[in-house]
């Protein structure tokens, strides 16, 4: 199809690049998205310093981290199957001859000569391969002789010395013929439970899994231990790999959703010829719509069930057992998996402690939205990676700001930021933005277009639809194992960030001070994702800054730290990302940088109204674990998936290191706060009129003054007491959420769930605990929001100045007037707004002072 100039630099923008770029792109290239691209990432780009992975990005030094070089004979194309490379080759020959960048292209990288074939068959090579007649009575005939072959095939295949015990558990499942659900941790070897299998008994296993990328990832590591495997993705895949796969070549056939479900009659076929010894469904989260990455196509997977089970195939004696695997599944996800997949009543679900002890988890507050912020959050990113710390240092801090002003999007944005900053209410702003959720992703603004966000993955993430690896013959096995050595390593850091534009933004800035870094967003082409990925794996990259594209279940060693740049949109999400972190066992830090100034907001996806109350849901948990200051992270995260964590603690996240802060008696300011809930639910359920609405025009504003809104009750207490004049909105948010979770008040509307409590109602316990004669101290721990907002230094006026608006009819008459004829004001620079050193300040802080 071809694209108008005005539709490739929309593509561009879209992808995460600046228009500026975009433009001169096109302007330099003509209309083709391609070339716009390769022009842009080859680094002609007018805002420069940018050079993504797959012009390597080495800003500063041509070397790279790995220290195995490739062999010579490596490229030579003499040996079947025996590298990354070679298989990406393929595929760039292909290419060559006429795909064009995102359409699914077949990987064929064998010949079909008849010595190949007899490597491919029988599937199991496996001397002590377990027999039907051994299995055939489950466990209770050969429990320890299938434990002792399993140990040997770990030693001998994946040098492992022994089998954790959930997956010990997972596979006597199996052998017992059940259907087994399985939650264990991130990176705690979930694979291993559906990979012996295979190879234990000869049969062919299915796995069902969600990106081509991690099921390449896989692919790669069985060649490496010796198994054949293959997988097949959505696009046009080359029937001979798809051929060979339903004839038993392959020991395991990784799989996508959709092409599962299509290749159903071969399967049956292959069932009664060969044997499948079980189906896996991994990432198994995905078959929920209550879960954070919901696939409609997983949900077609119950077909499974219906179709390989013993009363539907006479040859069956029984079901073929379903093995689901998923490290973040809450006990509502998990229900929904069993029912999903029509798995058996009897189901086993293992469950192992979710908890990651070597995870150092902590939360910043940073303004993570305008990239003045990157100089200051990145420094330490910065210094770690810079190749002579010491005496560099102060050299990068240099280079990072003259980078600032020689690319005019870190000025720019910041020079924005006295405009968006708290413009509006936040009740405005999550209203505005659960509409346009709503509106099933019509009528967005431009500006919210180039914002675009990756919530939904296809499978096909890459610009491979299919590819099969072999056994990797023992000589090649050890040049192909990217150098690991993590201890001379700083390891590498992935930015997790909310927009594909903040992904390129951030990815351009740290190539700009010298790291090597690259973007990964779904909109950037299939190939440059491909070749990040790979640079990933060889070390040749120290920073991927990436939305929630990169890294599912990729099992990479030396993550040293995550970083979440911007909210994500629940713990689940969080949780799992994090997970790719230490997956060494070693320490590795997972850090959350969130303005926690301000509540976040749902990003646009198209959602059913259920499914939208059950995202606020979960940006509200999330949203809670950010303003936490008292309890230990890991905690929160644990038993958020429904474990006991109760008595213990990690010891080494932000808040088991610095320990809570101080905690202070809220008990007036509680009783104060309740008295004035209660009189307006008192005053509204009485004869008396509604509650006067100042005689505003404004139906929305009049709707707000009619609703116990916590900024009303905020501005009432202003009114009548003295004391509180000057006390921070935040403040008292953080005050509310307190009460909330005691129970003392609640959401009036439970239709309209947000991140924050809108609409209060008081509570019975609340009646009974919150006396206003009642002077017994109530000690409560300052929540983030309301510790920031006791800081002399803090600028962010903006809330208590809408406060006494909202109480001054007359102060709001006036401004909403100017609001209509003039939209959006222009607010004065941030300097002048800023509040003096101590002229707002909650009581309590002031007589401290
Ligand atoms: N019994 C074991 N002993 C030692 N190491 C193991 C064992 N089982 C698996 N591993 C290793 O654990 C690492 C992670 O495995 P895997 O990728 O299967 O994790 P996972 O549980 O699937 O994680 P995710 O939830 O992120 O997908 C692998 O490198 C694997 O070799
Ligand atoms: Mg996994």
């Amino acid at each position: 199809m071809d694209l108008s100039s005005d539709q490739v630099v929309m593509k561009l923008v879209e992808m995460g690049f600046e228009k500026l770029d975009a433009l001169e792109a096109v302007k330099a290239v003509g209309n083709s998205c391609d070339d716009a691209v390769e022009y842009i990432l080859k680094g002609h780009q007018t805002t420069g310093g940018f050079k993504p992975a797959s012009s390597l990005c080495f800003t500063r030094s041509t070397k790279t981290l790995g220290k195995r070089a490739m062999p010579s004979s490596f490229s030579s194309g003499s040996k079947r199957q025996s590298s990354l490379l070679d298989h990406f080759r393929s595929v760039d020959q292909k290419k060559k001859k006429g795909d064009s960048f995102g359409n699914a292209v077949v990987v064929t990288v064998s010949d079909s000569s008849e010595e190949q074939r007899k490597s491919f068959a029988p599937v199991c090579l496996e001397s002590s391969f377990f027999t039907e007649t051994e299995l055939r009575n489950g466990c209770s005939e050969a429990s320890s002789t299938w434990e002792k072959r399993v140990m040997s095939i770990l030693r001998n295949r994946f040098g492992i010395s022994s089998l954790r015990s959930f997956q010990r558990e997972a596979l006597s499942t199996w052998i017992a013929h059940k259907d087994c659900l399985v939650l264990a941790a991130t990176g705690s070897g979930k694979s291993l439970c559906f990979q012996i299998p295979a190879i234990l008994t000869g049969k062919i296993v299915v796995v069902i899994s969600p990106l081509i990328s991690l099921m390449h990832d896989q692919c790669l590591k069985l060649s490496r231990h010796r198994i054949s495997a293959c997988f097949l993705g959505s696009g046009q895949l080359d029937n001979r790999i798809e051929e060979k796969a339903m004839q038993g070549m392959y020991q395991i056939i990784y799989v996508c959703p959709e092409t599962v479900v299509r290749l159903i009659k071969p399967l049956q076929k292959l069932a009664k010829t060969y044997g499948i010894a079980l189906f896996a469904i991994d990432e198994a989260h995905c078959v929920s719509k209550w879960g954070h990455d919901f696939r409609p196509q997983y949900r077609r997977l119950s077909v499974l069930r219906e179709n390989f089970c013993a009363s539907n195939l006479e040859f069956l004696e029984y079901d073929i057992p379903i093995m689901a695997l998923t490290a973040t599944a809450t006990v509502h996800v998990q229900k929904d998996i069993i029912e999903s997949l029509h798995m058996s009543k009897e189901t086993t679900t293992v469950l192992t402690s979710f908890f990651r002890p070597n995870l150092q988890f902590s939360v910043k507050h940073s303004r993570t939205k305008f990239a003045s912020s990157y100089a200051k959050d990145f420094q330490n990113l910065i210094d770690l990676y810079s190749e002579n710390k010491k005496s560099n240092g102060k050299k990068l801090a240099v280079i990072s700001r003259e980078s600032e002003k020689q690319t005019d999007f870190v000025y720019h944005d910041a020079e924005n930021i006295h405009e968006t900053d708290y413009d509006e209410d936040e009740e405005d702003q999550e209203d505005f933005l659960a509409k346009k959720n709503n509106s099933n992703g019509k009528g967005l603004s431009e500006e919210y277009l180039e914002d675009e966000t990756d919530t939904f993955q296809s499978v096909d993430d890459w610009d491979v639809a299919c590819g099969e690896f072999l056994e990797m013959p023992h000589e090649l096995l050890d040049m192909h194992i990217p150098s690991e050595k993590q201890k001379d390593l700083e390891g590498l850091t992935i930015i997790y960030v909310p927009t594909r534009k903040e992904s390129v933004n951030i990815a351009k800035y740290l190539c700009g001070v010298g790291l090597k870094a690259a973007a990964y967003n779904a909109s950037l082409p299939k190939k440059h994702l491909r070749q990040v990925h790979q640079d990933f794996h060889d070390n040749k990259l120290q920073v991927v800054v990436a939305t929630i594209a990169f890294g599912m279940g990729i099992d990479k060693k030396n993550v040293r730290k995550i970083i979440h740049y911007g909210w994500p949109q629940s713990l689940e999400a969080y949780y799992q990302e994090a997970g790719r972190a230490g997956r060494d066992g070693e320490l590795a830090e997972c850090v959350l940088y969130a303005d926690l100034l301000r509540a976040p907001t749902l990003l646009p996806s198209r959602r059913s109204k259920d499914q939208t109350a059950q995202a606020y849901k979960m940006l509200s948990d999330c949203f809670r674990y950010g303003m936490n200051t008292s309890q230990c992270r890991a905690k929160i995260l644990v038993e958020y998936f429904g474990e006991d964590f109760s008595s213990k603690k990690c010891n080494i996240c932000d808040v088991c290191t610095e320990g809570p802060p101080e905690q202070v008696n809220v008990r007036e300011e509680a009783n104060l706060l309740f008295q004035v809930i209660t009189a307006f639910h008192v005053e509204n359920n009485s004869e008396h009129a509604p509650y006067e609405d100042y005689g505003l025009g404004n139906s929305k504003q009049k709707k707000l003054s009619n609703k116990p809104n916590l900024m009303f009750f905020i501005s009432r207490i202003r009114e009548q007491c003295q004391k509180f004049k000057e006390t921070d909105c935040l403040w008292w948010k953080g005050l509310a959420r307190i009460m909330e979770a005691k129970g003392y008040i609640k959401e009036m509307d439970n239709k309209d769930i947000r991140v924050e409590i809108k609409f209060i109602q008081p509570t019975e316990r609340g009646n009974k605990e919150l006396d206003f004669q009642d002077d017994k101290p109530l000690y409560v721990y300052p929540e983030a929001d309301m510790l920031l907002s006791l800081k002399q230094d803090r600028t962010y006026s903006g809330f208590s100045d809408w406060g006494k608006g909202w109480a001054d009819p007359e102060i709001r008459r006036r401004r909403l007037e100017r609001r209509e004829k003039k939209p959006r004001r222009k607010k004065k620079p941030r300097k002048e707004r800023s509040r003096g050193p101590s002229s707002k300040l909650h009581p309590w802080r002031r007589s401290k002072e």
